[in-house]
């Protein structure tokens, strides 16, 4: 039954996990959240991927799934797999291409599932970026991957990293540095602020959420001397989202935006390019920072870090942010119900 005509979250099924490159951390944290599922309350789950990648770095016990609705039973007593393609020999640490196809397979699996309503949402485990561009895939990331798979536009498919205390949008997100002020534009803000709200509101229940713009430039733009971006587009587009009803303030400058007294002012703060955002929610939320695509017709999330290569099979790779992702998933399932009933 799709997610959209479900009225009783207790009817919710499980979540699908791609569980990433083979030999990133992806599977030893998804093995460990199973293992905690019961002490941080995580909604039940699945992975979906290789099981020889779970079995090449945890002892615990799997059970081999073909449906989610095998998953739900088998959840309490195995962490429950639906296998995709074998990834070939897996060395923890080290990427290989098979490995990037099967992280591949297992993401287009796990989209398919939640587009049909098998699985309440997805949540993805980190891919090598690098291993995924070798395998013939043409996107920046994995947002924009589900969000063709969802027939979504990617200017329409919005990156928020969130955190207890913080949540921010990049505008810019995989592109070079010196690419960024060409590709800030006026639709481009406005399409992002846009889904931003519309994403707060229905999964996370703020009725009107608060925006906060950093200006692109050093303390954004001291009135043009030091940059025009504020003054010719990041201003405009704020002024008109705010003739349009939005609580939405700036550009300030990005440097003091992120101290704790300014974040209680805003529910979520649009950055122009990816280290704006990341490098503050980063460091404040390095292990339960999760990154959600707002703007989809799915409920997806990710751990906030990345493969992890250098400490993969060492056994000291912090769940967190994975099992931050599964709460925020099943939050995220609630809250859209709540929303659209
Ligand atoms: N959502 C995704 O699929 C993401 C994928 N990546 C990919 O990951 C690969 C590596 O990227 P990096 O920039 O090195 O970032 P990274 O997040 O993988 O690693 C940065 C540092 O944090 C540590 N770290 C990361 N997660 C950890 C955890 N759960 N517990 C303990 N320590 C942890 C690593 O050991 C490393 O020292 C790249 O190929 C990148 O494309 C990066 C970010 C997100
Ligand atoms: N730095 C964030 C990141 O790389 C997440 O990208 P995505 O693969 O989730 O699109």
């Amino acid at each position: 039954m799709p997610l959209s005509n479900i009225t009783d979250p207790a009817a919710l099924p499980p979540f699908a996990v791609s569980l990433g490159d083979p030999a990133g951390i992806g599977p030893e944290i998804v093995a460990k959240s199973w293992v905690m599922r019961e002490a941080r309350g995580l909604p039940p789950f699945f992975a979906v991927g290789d099981a020889a990648s779970l079995r090449a770095v945890w002892l615990g016990p799997i059970a081999a799934v073909s449906t989610p609705e095998e998953a739900m039973q088998a959840f309490g007593s195995a962490l429950p797999c639906l296998q995709v393609a074998e990834a070939g020999e897996i060395v923890p640490g080290t990427p290989s291409i098979d490995g990037a196809r099967t992280a591949l397979q297992a993401l287009e699996v796990a989209v398919g599932l939640a587009r049909t309503g098998s699985a309440a949402g997805i949540v993805t485990a980190p891919v090598g970026k690098e291993q995924l561009y070798g395998v013939g895939f043409a996107h920046p990331g994995q947002t924009e991957f589900i969000a063709e798979r969802c027939g979504v536009a990617p200017h329409n498919a919005v990156m928020m990293l969130a955190g207890p205390s913080l949540k921010v949008v990049p505008v810019t997100i995989h592109i070079p540095l010196a690419n960024v002020s060409d590709a800030l534009t006026i639709d481009l803000i406005r399409a992002r602020a846009l889904t931003s709200v519309k994403g707060l509101q229905r999964n996370f229940g703020i009725a009107r959420p608060r925006l906060i713009v950093a200006g692109l430039n050093p303390h954004a733009g001291e009135g043009g001397a030091l940059g025009r971006e504020e003054i010719e587009i990041i201003g405009p587009a704020i002024e008109s989202l705010r003739a349009e009803g939005l609580d939405i303030k700036g550009p300030f400058a990005a440097d003091g935006l992120f101290h704790s007294r300014a974040r209680e002012t805003y529910d979520a703060a649009l950055c122009m390019y990816h280290d704006q955002a990341l490098i503050p929610l980063k460091t404040l939320h390095f292990d339960d920072g999760v990154n959600m695509t707002l703007g989809l017709p799915i409920v997806r999330t990710s751990p906030d870090h990345g493969t992890a290569f250098g400490i993969a099979g060492k056994d000291s790779a912090n769940p967190g942010a994975m099992m931050a992702a599964l709460k925020m998933a099943a939050e995220a399932a609630r809250a859209r119900i709540a929303h659209d009933n």
